[in-house]
Parts: structure tokens; C-alpha cells; sequence
């Protein structure tokens, strides 16, 4: 299967760096998720590495040849389009087999391609209906068969599920999953729905104004984020980042100031941290309705409920802060008291704002990503 490499990519429109100097490798056979707000240059990257886009500078390897000026015919690889682009005058089995066609496939070839994507991707019984007669997540399946018939080595997703309904999605993105596990493809999906990115893929590219943030597991990028970016756009809602400052055991906050761990101290004290961010997840917030040692205190200007739980929003030292807790019995205008667990603490450099990484003693806890 395909491994990918960006080598100083960079793309440009004209005078506008759309892509800056990108450098990552999509590793052969894993999911890679390329996520990130409207408008960062995720489509473009994709596109890049489909050849429907010139790359402006650098280089793109695909198992170790550059491919700059390879057509995109020539890339082995096969693409799923946010609207399908399904044939509307084909039924479901043209449209799943035009390619094979085009390719001059023995017939046998491509009956038993066609048979199997039909069965893994449950279109039997559709086989003669046009696009317009299928739901959201039928045509979506036969766009899918259509890529995965040609067994290219290389699948690129472009928001794939994103016409499909909530429901519906939850249960494509575990079929995709299942796609993936059975033609064992290099997949490059992109998306701009975190939870998307964090269930299908292996790893997950965070791109901010065409800018790779991260490429990490969907794991640490929830639990030991690379930076404040990421922090603050994974999870739901983000981290809350508090600007801080670490003297002799205590982390203090504008005028408020709690005792630190050992571990913490120390390991502060070992980077020579003076001034510094700190982030803490809003369902790893501590909530007491009293004044407890080491805690901070706030007031709660809102609370939206989600349901089972409900976000309280609070005001400290200036911030505003979000907490997510099944408690209902914080309402605006109370008191609020808040901590954090040390295990649950997230320091970032007050310059570069890279995480500046964790005391031995709390790398084993690792928490499950949630959303709301
Ligand atoms: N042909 C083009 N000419 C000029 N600018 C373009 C062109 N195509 C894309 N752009 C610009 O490049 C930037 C990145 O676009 P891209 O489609 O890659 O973003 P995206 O992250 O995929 O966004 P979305 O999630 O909204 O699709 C945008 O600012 C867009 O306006």
C-alpha cells in the first residue's frame, strides 16, 4: 500500500500561500485524517496528493518516487467526493463498474469485484436503481463501492459523510472502518468534524491556515496535546487555557493560588518555568459549591445543558471557563469553586506554547475522549 511523503510542500493561488511548507508522511495501509477549520487548506492537500492540484514548491513521494508531474491517472489511487459525483444516467452497478470498464477489466474480474463490494457494502437488491432513487447513505455507499472496486492502493475521502444525517453517520463511520479493515488501503480523509476524525482515524493531521499543527494517535491529541492549538480545538468544548505562573509549590491565577503536587513542583522547577499557560479539559474540572483548600474561585454566569450533563460556564479572574458535570445544581449567579486533578494538569510554554510534557509519574493515566 501507498506511503505518502510531503517534502517542503507549499502551495500557492496566485500571491496567497494557501499551504506552507508541509512536511509529514502518511504511513502505507493507515487511516490519516486530515482535520481543520473551513478554509485551512485541507481539500488542497488532498487534492495535491490526488495530482488535481500543482504543487507550488516541494516535493511529493508516493513509496519512495516523486510524483510532481505524474498525472493523476497514473497515482493508483481512486477518490470520494463530498457530493458523490455519481453518474445520474448510470444504475448503481454502472456506476460501481465504469471504471473498471474504462480500465479494460476481464469481465469475470469484473463481476467478482462488483459481487463483493455489493455484499461488503450491503447495495444487494440495488443494483438497477439510478442515484435519484437511493437515500443519502446508499448513494454514499455506492460512491464507496466505486473506489474500493478499482483496488487502488491509495483511498482519498473528502468529507464523505458530511450529507448524511446524525444518526446515519455514527453508523457509516464505523462501516468505513470495517471498508478500511477489508481492502486494507492507505486512507487520507479529510474532515472538519473532530469526533469523525477521532473515531475513524489512526492518526489525525491538525491543519490551522494551512499549517500543520500536530500529526499525532487520536489518543494524544485528546490527552497530551502538542501545543495550545490543538488543546483548544480538540474536544468538546476545547481545554480552557488560563495564563499562569508557578512560584515555590504554588500555581497562581491573577490573585488565587493553589498548592501544586510534588510531582508537578518539581518537574517545574526542573524546566525553570516561571510564566506559563496551563489547560484544563472542561470534563476534567473539579466543581465544589464550597471553598475547599486549593481550589479556585468563580462565579457562573450560564449553564447549557447537553442532557446528561450540562456545560456551567464561569467567570474567574478575568476568564471566562467551562466546566462539563452531570451536577444540576450550579445556576447563574453562585458561587463556584474549581480544580483539577494534578494527572489531569496540561502546562504549556508561555513563548512557543508547546506542551512542555508531564511528570513521570502521570504518564500511564490516560484518559478516554468524550464528546458532548
Ligand atoms: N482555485 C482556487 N483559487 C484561489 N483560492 C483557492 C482556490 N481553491 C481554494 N482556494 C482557497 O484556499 C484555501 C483553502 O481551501 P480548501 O478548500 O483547501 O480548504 P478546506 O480546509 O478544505 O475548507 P472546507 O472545509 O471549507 O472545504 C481557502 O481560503 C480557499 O478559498
Amino acid at each position: 500500500m501507498k506511503e505518502i511523503v510531503f517534502e517542503n510542500v507549499c502551495k500557492k493561488y496566485g500571491k496567497n500561500t494557501i499551504i506552507e511548507n508541509l512536511n509529514f508522511t502518511v504511513h502505507s495501509g493507515e487511516r490519516l485524517i486530515l482535520l481543520g477549520a473551513s478554509g485551512c487548506g485541507k481539500s488542497t492537500t488532498l487534492r495535491m496528493i490526488a495530482g488535481l492540484e500543482d504543487i507550488t514548491s516541494g516535493n511529493l513521494y508516493m513509496n519512495g518516487q516523486r510524483v510532481n508531474d505524474i498525472v493523476s491517472g497514473k497515482r493508483n489511487l481512486s477518490m470520494v467526493f463530498q457530493n458523490y459525483a455519481l453518474y445520474p444516467h448510470m444504475t448503481v452497478t454502472e456506476n460501481i463498474i465504469y471504471g473498471l470498464k474504462i480500465q479494460k477489466l476481464p469481465q469475470a474480474e469484473i463481476h467478482a469485484r462488483l459481487t463483493a463490494a455489493l455484499g461488503k457494502l450491503e447495495l444487494d437488491g440495488l443494483e438497477n436503481r439510478k442515484p435519484k432513487d437511493l437515500s443519502g447513505g446508499q448513494r454514499q455507499r455506492v460512491a464507496l463501492a466505486r473506489a474500493v472496486v478499482k483496488r487502488s492502493e491509495l483511498l482519498l475521502l473528502d468529507e464523505p459523510l458530511s450529507n448524511l444525517d446524525a444518526q446515519l453517520r455514527v453508523h457509516a463511520r464505523k462501516e468505513l472502518v470495517k471498508i478500511h479493515q477489508a481492502y486494507k488501503q492507505t486512507f487520507v480523509y479529510v474532515t472538519h468534524d473532530q469526533v469523525e476524525a477521532m473515531t475513524i482515524g489512526d492518526r489525525v493531521a491538525i491543519l490551522d491556515k494551512g499549517r500543520l499543527q500536530v500529526i499525532d494517535t487520536p489518543n494524544n491529541v485528546y490527552n497530551r496535546p502538542a501545543n495550545i492549538f490543538t488543546a483548544k480545538f480538540i474536544g468538546s468544548p476545547g481545554m480552557n487555557i488560563f495564563k499562569g505562573s508557578y512560584s515555590d509549590h504554588f500555581l497562581q491565577l491573577g490573585k488565587q493560588s493553589i498548592k501544586l503536587s510534588e510531582a508537578w513542583s518539581a518537574y517545574i522547577g526542573e524546566k525553570n518555568c516561571r510564566e506559563f499557560y496551563f489547560g484544563i479539559r472542561p470534563e476534567h474540572i473539579l466543581l465544589y459549591r464550597e471553598k475547599h483548600r486549593d481550589t479556585f474561585a468563580g462565579v457562573v454566569k450560564y449553564v447549557e445543558e447537553y442532557g446528561s450533563r450540562r456545560g456551567i460556564y464561569f467567570e474567574t479572574e478575568g476568564s471566562e471557563v467551562v466546566a462539563v458535570t452531570e451536577a444540576s445544581d450550579f445556576k447563574p449567579g453562585s458561587n463556584i469553586y474549581f480544580a483539577a486533578d494534578s494527572d489531569k494538569l496540561h502546562i504549556f510554554d508561555s513563548k512557543n506554547k508547546k506542551n512542555i510534557g508531564y511528570p513521570e509519574v502521570y504518564h500511564g493515566n490516560i484518559y478516554q475522549y468524550q464528546s458532548v
